[in-house]
């Protein structure tokens, strides 16, 4: 067997445990890192802020609720690369009882019932002080008896500059993505954050050009960036773009900003705070778009829009939002997608863009499902 089919099969023993992990690889990264974690070393802030001075691989949730808890992973088993990986014996790793996370059923919206949520979002829009809103939805998909491991090594494989994730934890449940979109990552005394938004059809000849939809979209987000680093104090700090960012299926204008990490001193856990969730995921004016996120959209939303990734782990931070991610079920994977909304959207078109970002998902379920 191949090392990569043998981490499959490693990665399905660990979830047929019912085990607690984060299995991970970095944008641009063919090396898969691993958290492996007890019962005890499972930690439940019940605010965003209380990351303070912790350290461990971090799952979070778009709002905290009792049924998805921000859930930090403390250091247990950590080991990098196909090799070390491999070396873990599992007879040492206890069988978990926890209980997993609720299965009600996930509200799905048929696509009349989404054009017209985004008619009804464009309308708020054009006639109150919100200039943006973040409109998801939920896409199911059947599954069928395929490997979660060889799933999840497909879509590392696939989508090379993404952060890819596999978690099963027991209240969030199994969740994996390959999410484009850093939320806040550390390199030696830099700090970075960026804006991302405005989303077309990947191209094969990279000869990009965007359209006022998207610039502004984009703008909204590092506007908001900007109020952040005000409020914090934060200056001088560099920038780099708008410029296209390519990721699975789709490509993005993408702004990085850059400061020291001594800015922040003792308040990296407030500052993620309030930076979570940017108005990539939520909307601008922050507060008014996510009090209409909570109207027009039916279902919850759990982890998708949240973020995730190594905190503090040797000193470094790497956190990523949760986007183009789905949650596992038994018999069906729940994909979760969703487009910025402003004045000039077209309905229409942004179903089609949700369609779009699913898309690098669907087409792994499909490469695994029909091997
Ligand atoms: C909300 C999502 O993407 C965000 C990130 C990049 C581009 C986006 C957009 O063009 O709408 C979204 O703001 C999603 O993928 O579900």
């Amino acid at each position: 067997m191949t090392e990569t089919e043998n981490l499959a099969l490693f990665l399905d023993k660990l979830i047929e445990k019912n085990c607690s992990f984060a299995v991970w690889s970095m944008p641009g990264s063919q090396t898969p890192e691993i958290l492996i974690t007890d019962k005890k070393d499972l930690i439940y802030p019940d605010q965003f802020n209380k990351l303070n001075g912790q350290e461990g691989f971090v799952f979070a949730p778009y709002q905290i609720h009792a049924e998805t808890p921000l859930v930090l992973l403390k250091p247990g088993i950590v080991k990098k690369g196909f090799e070390e990986i491999l070396q873990i014996d599992l007879n040492e790793i206890e069988h978990s009882q926890q209980r997993r996370p609720s299965e009600t059923q996930r509200l799905i919206i048929e696509k009349e019932a989404y054009l017209s949520d985004v008619e009804k979002t464009i309308t708020e829009i054009k006639t109150s002080k919100l200039s943006k809103v973040i409109v998801s939805r939920l896409i199911p998909q059947a599954r069928k008896s395929e490997s979660i491991g060889k799933l999840y090594l497909q879509l590392f494989q696939q989508t090379p500059n993404a952060f890819v994730y596999l978690v099963n934890l027991p209240k969030a449940g199994l969740w994996m993505g390959a999410t484009p979109e850093v939320l806040l990552k550390s390199e030696g005394k830099t700090l970075e954050t960026v804006s991302l938004a405005g989303t077309q059809t990947r191209r094969t000849d990279s000869d990009y050009s965007w359209h006022t939809k998207e610039i502004e979209e984009q703008a909204f987000v590092s506007r908001y960036l900007l109020d952040v680093f005000y409020h914090f104090n934060i200056h001088p700090y560099t920038t780099q773009g708008p410029e296209t960012l390519e990721s699975g299926k789709v490509a993005h204008l993408m702004t990085s900003f850059r400061f020291s990490t001594k800015k922040l001193a003792h308040k990296l856990g407030d500052f993620l705070a309030e930076l979570h969730p940017t108005p990539a995921v939520c909307g601008y004016p922050k507060s008014k778009a996510a009090k209409f996120i909570t109207k027009i959209e039916k279902h919850d939303r759990r982890y998708y829009t949240g973020y995730l990734g190594p905190w503090r782990m040797n000193d470094s931070i790497s956190l990523f939002v949760n986007l183009r991610c789905m949650e596992i079920m038994p018999d069906q994977y729940i994909l979760y997608s969703g487009g910025g909304i402003t004045a000039r959207s077209v309905p229409e078109e942004e179903w089609e863009e949700t369609n779009k970002k699913a898309g690098t998902l669907l087409s792994a379920i499909e490469a695994v499902q029909n091997t």
